[in-house]
């Protein structure tokens, strides 16, 4: 990546805490990296306790850090050696429960980290921001009288009203029902784009990670998996982890033929890459419900064990011969019984496989 366009970038971040038994401490994050350009959104994804929110922390300076260093535009703002005050960053943030400010209406909130402005400046750049999120009616609105999702617009309004470089959004969506979070994920995309933000969310959702990010960072344990497109993360898993966490799977047992082929339970996959050395060996093979089809004329058969509507699909799951079970997306018109025995065929094109 072109430095000159790197924003965010953290090298080997290390941070601890003090232990519960207050005799050491205990590692948090460990050397983690990271880079983000002038308007790319990131998302670091991962389930509870994997360190997400206390990176966060730490870009805002609300977190020193014990080894490595976080550059904002090339500026280190903190490392094992200096701290720049969170005043000083430039980092606007917004929270899980968006924190607005109950006894300020709406445009009031969003004017609140103007200060340096005039009275008059200030209100107009609200206003400005109000538009910009699509709430120019309801700048007189407190916020226990806004929707969730309206609230949260108010909350990105404010966080970015002053014009920070940088975003933190932790995890933004949470409070929000499944159906919305979707939609508003989407429009934060359209918002952070449209005003050329860089940004930086963290989230256990896959879908609100894979709705709104350029990039995204699966953390465990403190650390970044793999750091890469969706698309990428989806097809080129780095390790087992991943193609687990992301996208529903299973592994089916396969053997590498001499054609750079894998014979599976269910027919032979074409190899991405040289596993000539390993002919006759066997190796795991990742497939997605993506990656089966339903196909009435096929003789291949599976047993349906379990079903979950989904609207335009179901996710099937689907008994093998050798018992092992698998998941099929199949159009919602083909509603088969739990117990059928139903055709399909492999239509995996990226096989993801491991030793
Ligand atoms: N102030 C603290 N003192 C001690 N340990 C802490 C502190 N804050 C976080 N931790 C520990 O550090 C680890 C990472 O916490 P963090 O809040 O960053 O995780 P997270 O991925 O954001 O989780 P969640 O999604 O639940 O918010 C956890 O094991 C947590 O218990």
């Amino acid at each position: 990546m072109n430095s000159a366009r790197t924003l965010l970038s953290i090298q080997a971040l290390e941070i601890d805490y003090p232990s519960r038994d207050g005799q050491g401490r205990v590692t948090a994050v460990k050397n983690l990296n990271l880079d983000l350009a002038q308007g790319e959104i990131g998302c670091l994804l991962g389930s509870s306790g994997c360190g997400k929110s206390t990176v966060l922390r730490a870009i805002c300076g609300f977190e020193p850090v014990k080894a490595g260093k976080i550059l904002l535009r090339d500026h280190v703002v903190s490392s094992a050696s200096s701290h720049l005050p969170p005043n000083q960053r430039k980092v606007g943030m917004v929270f899980q429960d968006f924190a607005l400010f109950p006894h300020l209406n709406v445009l009031e909130n969003i004017a609140f980290g103007l200060q340096h402005l005039s009275s008059n400046e200030r209100s107009a750049v609200a206003m400005e921001w109000l538009k910009r999120v699509s709430l120019s009616d309801k700048a007189d609105a407190y916020p226990h009288e806004l929707s969730g999702g309206q609230q949260q617009r108010v909350a990105l309004a404010r966080a970015m009203a002053p014009e920070p470089d940088l975003i933190l959004l932790d995890e933004p969506f949470s409070s929000l029902d499944i159906e919305l979070r979707e939609r508003l994920a989407g429009e934060m995309r359209e918002i952070l784009k449209s005003n050329n933000i860089t940004a930086l969310l963290v989230t256990h959702d896959q879908f609100e990670a894979f709705a709104i990010a350029d990039k995204v960072g699966v953390m465990t344990d403190g650390k970044v998996l793999q750091w890469d497109l969706p698309y990428e993360l989806y097809h080129k898993p780095a390790n087992r982890y991943i193609a687990d966490f992301i996208g529903r799977g299973v592994f089916l047992k396969g053997v590498v033929q001499a054609n750079n082929k894998v014979r599976i339970e269910l027919g032979e996959l074409d190899l991405e890459e040289d596993r000539s050395a390993e002919i006759g060996k066997e190796i795991d093979v990742l497939l997605r419900a993506d990656d089966i089809q339903h196909d009435d004329h096929s003789t291949l058969l599976a047993e349906v064990v379990r079903k979950t509507f989904r609207g335009a699909d179901f996710l099937y799951t689907l008994k093998l011969a050798s018992g092992v079970e698998i998941f099929a997306f199949v159009p919602s018109h083909h509603d088969h019984a739990i117990g059928e025995r139903i055709g399909i065929h492999l239509v995996a094109d990226h096989v993801v496989t491991f030793s």
